[in-house]
């Protein structure tokens, strides 16, 4: 049985907001009584995290992920609860904490924008002050994972996206952090980019065993790394499992997109009858359904829509994140 290295207990989060004024006197009454709202983001959150582990924590948008993310990187006070992460309480013990733990935010770099990636290296090699052959060790290391030799000696800013986030990955990891929190590490990339970065991130845990909490809202990511899933939504778990689970609960939900030239013709389907576990909704000149592969035969539908509409084209997606939570509130 490994240790937990992350612990949170009863983790809350209240955000207050001061009331906006309307007109000049509600907002002269706000300057001596001034009114808040309060919203509650993150809803008694308890989880405990092996050494090693690979958890996937995911949410649609708006869930709590990110309000919870920065609570156990110490940015955010909880307004209540407990978080204890390698025996360091992230916000008391910040300085200390900090060594502990490597952060990439898919959407934001850590690396100088006009610098050649080796200098932030180096300046992270500094202010974590790694001895010169654990530097060159990690560095070697990385490079044979993320092939950063190409671009290596380029700025930052000529780096395509694909690059900048192999750059990241190895920044956030030059300190040797036992824990790593990963917040979209795939996002706007291409398919075979993202597998590459997948396949880099499967190998720094098998050869590191750092502990990896990932955010991502591509199912894939899910399934090809993640040991564990945790879902919440409105601040509150619903769902702690693997994905055997997961995709045995919910895994065969698909999605099929119907164009139509008129999107009236939706009245003519009556979908509610003949499939009566379907979600449908509308957008532009689309018909979206959403419906369970075990429930419903994909030709069934598509022959009894192609019946009753004229239909431009058919796609059929793979569910996603959202469809799943969508699904998980129903049940
Ligand atoms: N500083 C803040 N003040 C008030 N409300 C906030 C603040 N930060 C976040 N919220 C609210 O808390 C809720 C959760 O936001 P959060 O950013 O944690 O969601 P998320 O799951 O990370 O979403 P996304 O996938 O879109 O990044 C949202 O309703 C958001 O508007």
């Amino acid at each position: 049985m490994k240790n937990n290295i992350i612990e949170v207990s009863n983790l809350n989060k209240v955000f207050k907001k001061q009331t906006k004024s309307s007109n000049l006197i509600s907002y002269l009454k706000t300057l001596i009584l001034p009114e808040y709202t309060y919203f509650q983001a993150v809803k008694d959150l308890n989880f405990q995290i092996p050494e090693g582990q690979i958890f996937g924590f995911i949410g649609a948008n708006g869930a709590g992920k990110s309000t919870t993310i920065k609570m156990l990187t110490g940015i955010l006070q909880p307004t209540s609860g407990n978080i204890v992460i390698d025996g360091y309480n992230p916000q008391n013990d910040r300085k200390e904490y900090v060594k502990e733990i490597g952060v990439v935010f898919g959407q934001r770099t850590q690396l100088w924008w006009d610098l050649p990636v080796i200098e932030t290296y180096f300046v992270l090699k500094e202010i974590y002050q790694i001895p010169d052959s654990e530097f060159n060790d990690r560095l070697a290391f990385f490079d044979d994972i993320l092939e950063l030799r190409k671009f290596i000696n380029n700025p930052v800013r000529t780096l395509s996206l694909g690059q900048r986030m192999r750059a990241d990955i190895a920044a956030s990891l030059l300190h040797n952090p036992k824990i790593l929190f990963l917040d979209e590490p795939t996002i706007g990339l291409d398919v075979s980019v993202k597998d590459r970065i997948r396949q880099a991130i499967k190998e720094i845990n098998s050869q590191k065993k750092t502990t990896i909490i990932l955010t991502t809202h591509d199912l894939r990511d899910v399934e090809v790394l993640c040991d564990r899933i945790y879902i919440i939504n409105n601040g509150q778990e619903i769902f702690d499992g693997t994905l055997e689970k997961l995709k045995s609960s919910y895994g065969s939900m698909r999605e099929v997109v119907f164009s139509v030239d008129h999107i009236n013709d939706i009245e003519k389907l009556n979908y509610k009858l003949k499939f009566p576990e379907i979600e449908v909704y509308v957008k532009d000149n689309d018909i979206h359904v959403i419906f369970d592969s075990n429930k419903t035969v994909l030709p069934e539908l598509i022959k009894y829509t192609l019946d009753k509409v004229v239909v431009k084209n058919i796609l059929v997606n793979e569910t996603s994140i959202e469809d799943i939570v969508k699904k998980i509130m129903r049940t």
